[in-house]
């Protein structure tokens, strides 16, 4: 059996504590399995980059590299998320491109194809994740390594004429071609690719998910929607509700009912038009005002650029400005907070919730939706109120599916799910908890690696019938 070698620029050391899908979705897959996990060690370092630390835990090795501040800032701050990030989550308005970052960026790919080539076996399975190392597989065939080699992309594929809009983007998008197999979250954004391909990649697209690059080479692309570790967070949520964190919260809300939001403070999570959307909510249905608390937790993320500061910002007004409007002595409607925290504990939180608000701009899938409804309790469960722009909501019809520029829309959603009868909610719920009983994370490593290694697996969660 092949060792696996998981790349991706986000790695969750043991003890290291960050929110973001991708590291908790990998954590979960390489646990069943082990393996080596390569990436960076979340260090920015005054010396070159390049230094190596390595760990174990269980089956998994973990080698880090670290960056220095000028590679970290043109690789990660600058070309990853202020030219790709943006460019994928459909905001042309917010890409900022330049020769500079982008080749700070091909440098980190080349530093990191530098130090894992060595480190690699003739029959490994490598398995490169996101926007951060596009080129990877590349770099790492210019030197020498020949093992079947597969990429994931965790956030949207845009429509074609926005890639195409970035300047040079053949170089890097041509890079995807040294793959043997690109996974998607949803079969939406495989099509944009089949799409791009044809029509600015220079290449010919097959049935059954084949590509053939310029030049001939072969590979595939499929959907393998991300999901999560679902047996564990359910039971883990059960345990959560004696946390001391999680009895304050439920403490400090009786008798009301809680409304929670959990997204790193990012402009693709949609956070300032939720805030209006509540806004609205206390509005359009006044008579249930008091009722509901909305608890927004909203670690900072990427804190070093720009957009993302200024966002920080914007959502501070908001909410003071909702406060001020709405609150009264003994109830403050919006609790806004900027803080991380343990997985184990948002757990408890979900649990407490009557409603969960998932409602980003655009999302590769939005882990938060899945974990909100594994962490209910079967017997009285809460509500997802979901974005139709989330890969998320391509599985989870039952959610009440929102689109999130439509502020009211929201708001009379989030007075439904208030209001909901409990036979209704479990019925909702059960049907979705069903699904991700049945394609959670282990699921998903096996789909995406049996078709990696060569045989092909069936790998389709069944869209639900009726909303
Ligand atoms: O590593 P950061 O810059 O701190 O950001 C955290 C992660 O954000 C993005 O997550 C995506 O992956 C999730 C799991 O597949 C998915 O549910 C979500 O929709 C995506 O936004 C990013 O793609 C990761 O690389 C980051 O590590
Ligand atoms: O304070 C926090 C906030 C979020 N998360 C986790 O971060 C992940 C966020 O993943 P998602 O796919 O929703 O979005 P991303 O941040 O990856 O874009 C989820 O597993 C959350 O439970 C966390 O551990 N602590």
């Amino acid at each position: 059996m092949s060792r696996l070698v998981v790349v991706s620029n986000r790695v969750a050391v043991p003890g290291e504590n960050r929110a973001g899908g991708l590291a908790v979705a990998l954590q979960a897959a390489l646990e069943e399995k082990g393996g080596l996990w390569f990436g960076w060690s979340g260090r920015t370092v005054r010396e070159a980059s390049g230094a190596l630390h390595e760990q174990s835990e269980g089956d998994i090795r973990f080698v880090t590299m670290d960056l220095n501040k000028r590679d970290h800032d043109a690789y990660y701050n600058g070309f990853a998320n202020r030219t790709l990030w943006p460019l994928l989550h459909f905001r042309l308005d917010l890409v900022d491109y330049s020769r500079e970052t982008r080749e700070g960026y091909r440098r980190v790919n080349a530093l990191f194809a530098d130090k894992l080539a060595p480190l690699l076996r003739e029959d490994d399975t490598v398995w490169i994740h996101d926007y951060h190392l596009i080129p990877l597989a590349a770099l790492l065939r210019e030197r020498g390594i020949g093992c079947r080699m597969g990429f994931f992309l965790h956030v949207p594929m845009p429509s074609p004429d926005l890639m195409a809009a970035m300047p040079d983007h053949a170089r890097l998008f041509s890079t995807l071609y040294s793959y043997d197999l690109i996974g998607f979250q949803t079969q939406r954004d495989v099509e944009r690719f089949q799409d791009y391909v044809r029509l600015f990649g220079g290449g010919r697209v097959f049935g059954d998910g084949v590509l053939e690059a310029p030049g001939g080479r072969r590979l595939r692309a499929a959907a393998f929607p991300i999901s999560i570790d679902t047996a564990h967070i359910a039971s883990q949520s059960v345990a959560a509700i004696n946390k001391p964190a999680v009895r304050d919260l439920r403490r400090s809300l009786e008798p009301r009912l809680l409304a929670i939001g959990v997204d790193r403070l990012d402009y693709s999570k949609g956070l300032p038009e939720r805030f209006h959307g509540f806004e609205r909510y206390l509005e359009r249905h006044a008579g249930e005002r008091g009722s509901l608390t909305y608890l927004q937790i909203a670690p900072v993320s990427r804190g070093d650029v720009t957009e993302y500061r200024q966002l920080r910002n914007q959502l501070e007004q908001i909410a003071g400005h909702i406060n001020g409007n709405h609150a009264v002595p003994d109830w403050t409607p919006l609790r806004y907070v900027n803080r991380n925290f343990a997985h184990a504990t948002l757990t408890g939180f979900y649990r407490l919730a009557r409603l969960g608000l998932v409602t980003p701009l655009r999302d590769g899938m939005n882990l938060v939706a899945k974990e909100f409804v594994a962490a209910q309790d079967p017997e009285d469960p809460g509500v997802l109120v979901l974005s139709l722009l989330a890969g998320a909501a391509q599985e989870m019809k039952e959610a009440l599916l929102v689109n999130p520029h439509d502020l009211d829309g929201v708001a009379d959603a989030i007075a439904t799910a208030a209001n909901m009868p409990k036979a209704q909610r479990i019925e909702r719920w059960r049907a979705m908890m069903d699904r991700l009983e049945e394609f959670d994370i282990h699921a998903w490593r096996r789909a995406y690696m049996a078709v990696l290694e060569g045989e092909p697996a069936l790998w389709a969660p069944a869209a639900p019938a009726s909303a």
